[in-house]
């Protein structure tokens, strides 16, 4: 019997430790079944939920979609929450209500159609209560290993698009936000709350960038606007194959924070609902960006802070260090 350990020096005790299993081949804990042997893994730990072949495909796409994972029951519940988010009868410290940069500027609307998306609902129980569901959470084990935090938390309502495209989401890697690392303990939790294809903007990745190098980031050049903090990769070529994620309500996708994806523009009537959660292993540790592509983001959230709460003197970690909530195991570095 081999325990797994957990990692603690900031630098990938964690990394090692997997390397080395990689080279050994050597099953995780005493049970044999193919799910445990991991030839040439390291977007993924050894488990025993994912199937080999589940496995293979997140190693080499940088996504996973899990089918019909999330019961309807539980998406009809947060989805009312949300209505009343939106109708203000419930609010929390840190949420952040948005709206679409083209209707902003309109009169205020008090209901859910002025409302892109609702981020920061960590201390929203009956909405943090989708980060905490085990069918999600035995998932997010397979990349993250045993000590999860929460770290940033959004149901996204993409409203109908107003003409002016700014419904759609420019292609990016989550990883730009992130001050911290190692990378592939970290993985976005995604699920449908209705059917959403190309009509009404689903995802679109581009399979395997999640090998690739975090990008610079910048604020697309789009002639009808853009939100705010919708930085997209400089000089997105169209060109790269990409595949658009129809899924059905309920339906997760688990994806790599260095994997390029995006959304479409809404084009249907409906308001286009999925709820996710980003997940890091609390042995990962905090990175200064200064200095790295990441600077332009920090500055934004530092500017933000000081606008919103006041807050001089912060940098981009000691956001997320108030956004991170434990959700299992031990909270270690983040
Ligand atoms: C730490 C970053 C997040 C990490 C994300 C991890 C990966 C996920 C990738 C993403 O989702 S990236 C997008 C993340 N976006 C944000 O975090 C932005 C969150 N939104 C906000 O903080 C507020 O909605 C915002 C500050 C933009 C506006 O809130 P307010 O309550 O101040 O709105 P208000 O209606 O009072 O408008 C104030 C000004 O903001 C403008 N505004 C409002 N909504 C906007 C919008 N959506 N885009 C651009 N500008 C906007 C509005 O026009 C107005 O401009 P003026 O000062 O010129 O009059
Ligand atoms: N210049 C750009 N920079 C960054 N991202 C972009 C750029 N142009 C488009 N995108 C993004 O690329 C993704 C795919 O865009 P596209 O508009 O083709 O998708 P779609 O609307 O879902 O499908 P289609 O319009 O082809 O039916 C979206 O996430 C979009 O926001
Ligand atoms: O359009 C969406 O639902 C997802 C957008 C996205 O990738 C994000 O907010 O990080
Ligand atoms: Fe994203
Ligand atoms: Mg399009």
């Amino acid at each position: 019997m081999q325990a797994r350990s957990p990692t603690t020096a900031p630098g990938g005790g964690g990394r090692l430790s997997v390397l080395q299993r990689h080279l050994t081949a050597v099953p995780l804990s005493g049970q044999v079944s193919s799910a445990t042997y991991a030839p040439n893994f390291c977007y993924t730990l050894d488990n025993d939920l994912l199937t080999t072949e589940q496995r293979q495909f997140y190693e080499e796409n940088g996504f996973l979609v899990i089918k019909n994972l999330v019961s309807h029951k539980d998406i009809d519940k947060f989805r009312e929450v949300f209505e009343r988010v939106c109708k203000k009868e419930l609010t929390a410290p840190g949420m952040v209500v948005m709206r679409d940069v083209a209707i902003a500027k309109s009169e205020f609307v008090p209901d859910q159609k002025a409302i892109t998306k609702v981020q920061d609902f960590q201390e929203l129980p009956e909405l943090f209560e989708y980060c905490s569901l085990p069918q999600i959470v035995q998932y997010v084990k397979c990349f993250t290993g045993p000590n999860i935090m929460s770290m940033h938390t959004m149901l996204i309502n993409k409203p109908p698009d107003a003409g002016k495209k700014t419904s759609r989401h420019p292609m990016h890697q989550d990883l730009h936000y992130f001050p911290f690392r190692p990378a592939d303990r970290i993985v976005c939790a995604w699920t449908a709350m209705e059917r959403i294809d190309r009509s009404n903007g689903c995802l679109v990745v581009l399979p395997g960038t999640h090998t690739g190098e975090l990008k610079q980031h910048d604020y697309p050049e789009w002639e009808g606007g853009v939100n705010k903090m919708y930085h997209g990769v400089r000089d997105y070529d169209p060109s790269l194959p990409r595949v658009h994620l129809t899924m059905e309500k309920g339906d997760t996708v688990f994806f790599h924070p260095i994997l390029i994806h995006g959304s479409g523009m809404n084009r249907t009537a409906g308001f286009r609902k999925a709820i996710s959660c980003h997940y890091a292993s609390s042995d990962c540790y905090y990175i200064d960006v200064k200095g790295t592509t990441q600077e332009n983001i920090e500055k934004e959230v530092i500017e933000l802070a000081l606008k919103r709460y006041g807050v001089e003197e912060i940098l981009l970690k000691d956001a997320w260090m108030a956004k991170g909530r434990l959700v299992q195991g031990e909270r270690i570095n983040l």
